[in-house]
């Protein structure tokens, strides 16, 4: 499958033809918003890496940066959230560069956006509109179509709702679709939420189905190892790296927006499942976490969670802010040490002083977290992360052993889809020998099963 599905993406604010655009990317600062103190600590980006992550997202969907600003905002302006000044210049801009798409990286409220672009006399997108853009170019589950199409709508629809009352007014509230006196924007509005409730039903039908998949699996004794972390991170390239598959791993954000899932042996025998799952980014609309809220269980139910960060980006520590964040949200608590795992990924980037730096820093991780460092791309430092996956799970199963007289050898399959088999004795008497790793629940249903199985010795 290609990376541009424009098929199959639902429709955004830009047209897609392939001309690239040329686009301005311009970053409002709020002054109030990011005090130097809380910049030093590495809490709030810088404004410089504000501007290079929204070069970066604009860059996602094939934009030809031609003009990058920081812009100050000293008081937001209810009408062009700019103030006239900043718009005048901003206005030149584009007409000396030719610039057919202005980015702000900032929420802008429909009349901002609408207000702007008739100053600016250009097409303008917001944050949430540029992350819906990229998100709708990159889904490539049906699932995950759905889901970026319906946050499309919802995003849609509150910007219908709010910038189209005055339309209404001049319209004097005279309708031409639908019934009698219904107005131009309750037919809109109304073709839009019948859209967006057959878009949930088709939503929920795909769920149903992967729930299902997810209960056999369930069923099956395989822990789920989640890879979480910011976008660009390093998470499907890790993932590529330990399961030998070929998940599109790019310089592109979000470049792995549905869960992909896959089953490997560790070392010595166990066998888990992978899930790389959708990179985070900070500001993510709420309505986005929403839309993802279903593919993220995987990541919830997750037996354990790793969290993969760039270390070679000095935004590393704000971004890793935003992702516990996240995490929260989903009520993955990132204080407990066995359960979530950081991966500080792309030491290969670092010098001898960086890596120093940062080995000293993991060995005094507060609650006893643990720090696997890594290179994804180089395979440097994975065998002790393996190693530390296989010895969390294995501490966490219970180990049974069992004597299987020949006379109960229809048991075999069974403890063989259920349990994970450590060691197996053939006996001279036609029976067998087992050693087992058992979850609680395959231990009960054993229990349950012994009467049909009285000659079977489980120890
Ligand atoms: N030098 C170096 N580059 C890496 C390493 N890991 C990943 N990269 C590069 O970082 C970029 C992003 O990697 P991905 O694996 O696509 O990142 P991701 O976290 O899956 O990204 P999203 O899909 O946006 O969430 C790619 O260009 C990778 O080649 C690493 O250990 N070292």
């Amino acid at each position: 499958m290609t990376d541009h599905d424009s098929d199959s993406a639902p429709r955004g604010p830009i047209e897609h033809s392939q001309a690239v655009t040329r686009a301005g990317v311009f970053v409002p600062v709020l002054r109030q918003r990011n005090s130097a103190a809380e910049v030093a600590e590495g809490v709030k980006r810088s404004d410089e890496d504000r501007l290079i992550e929204a070069e970066g997202l604009a860059a996602a969907i094939d934009l030809d940066i031609v003009a990058r600003a920081v812009i100050t905002v000293s008081k937001a302006q209810p009408a062009t959230l700019f103030g006239s000044g900043k718009v005048e210049e901003m206005k030149a801009l584009v007409e000396e560069q030719k610039i057919g798409l202005v980015i702000v990286d900032h929420p802008l409220t429909p009349v901002q956006q609408r207000n702007l672009e008739k100053e600016l006399n250009t097409k303008v997108l917001d944050r949430t509109g540029l992350i819906l853009e990229i998100f709708g170019r990159r889904a490539r589950t049906k699932e995950g179509r759905l889901q970026v199409e319906l946050a499309h709508l919802n995003y849609q629809r509150g910007r219908l709702v709010r910038s189209w009352t005055h339309l209404e007014r001049q319209r004097g509230g005279a309708g031409f679709l639908g019934g009698p006196g219904e107005t131009q924007i309750e037919s809109d509005r109304r073709q839009l939420q019948d859209k967006i409730k057959k878009l949930e039903k088709e939503l929920e039908q795909v769920r149903r189905t992967r729930t299902l998949h997810r209960a056999k699996r369930k069923k099956a004794p395989h822990p789920v190892i989640a890879l979480v972390g910011y976008t660009n991170a390093g998470k499907s390239t890790l993932f590529n790296k330990i399961t030998g598959a070929d998940v599109l791993a790019k310089d592109l954000l979000f470049a792995t927006l549905d869960p992909t899932l896959r089953r490997i042996a560790l070392s010595h025998g166990t066998e888990v499942i992978f899930s790389d799952t959708v990179g985070f980014i900070s500001d993510l609309p709420t309505h986005l976490v929403a839309a993802f809220r279903a593919t993220l269980e995987e990541v919830m139910e997750a037996e354990i969670v790793l969290h993969v960060r760039d270390m070679s980006d000095p935004d590393a520590r704000a971004q890793a802010a935003d992702v516990e964040k996240i995490l929260a949200d989903l009520e993955i608590d990132t204080g407990d040490a066995e359960h979530v795992v950081e991966i500080w990924n792309k030491i290969d980037r670092l010098d001898e002083t960086g890596r120093a730096h940062l080995e000293a820093s993991a060995a005094s991780q507060p609650g006893g977290r643990t720090v696997h460092m890594v290179s994804a791309l180089t395979g440097e430092g994975l065998e002790p992360l393996l190693a530390d996956i296989e010895r969390r799970i294995a501490g966490r199963a219970d180990q049974v052993e069992l004597d299987i007289p020949s006379d109960s050898m229809q048991l075999l399959p069974w403890l063989y889809e259920n349990s994970i088999v450590r060691e197996r004795e053939d006996l001279e008497d036609g029976g067998v020998h087992l050693v087992l790793d058992v979850t609680q629940q395959a231990r009960t249903d054993l229990q349950r099963m012994g009467a049909r199985y009285p000659n079977v010795r489980m120890d």
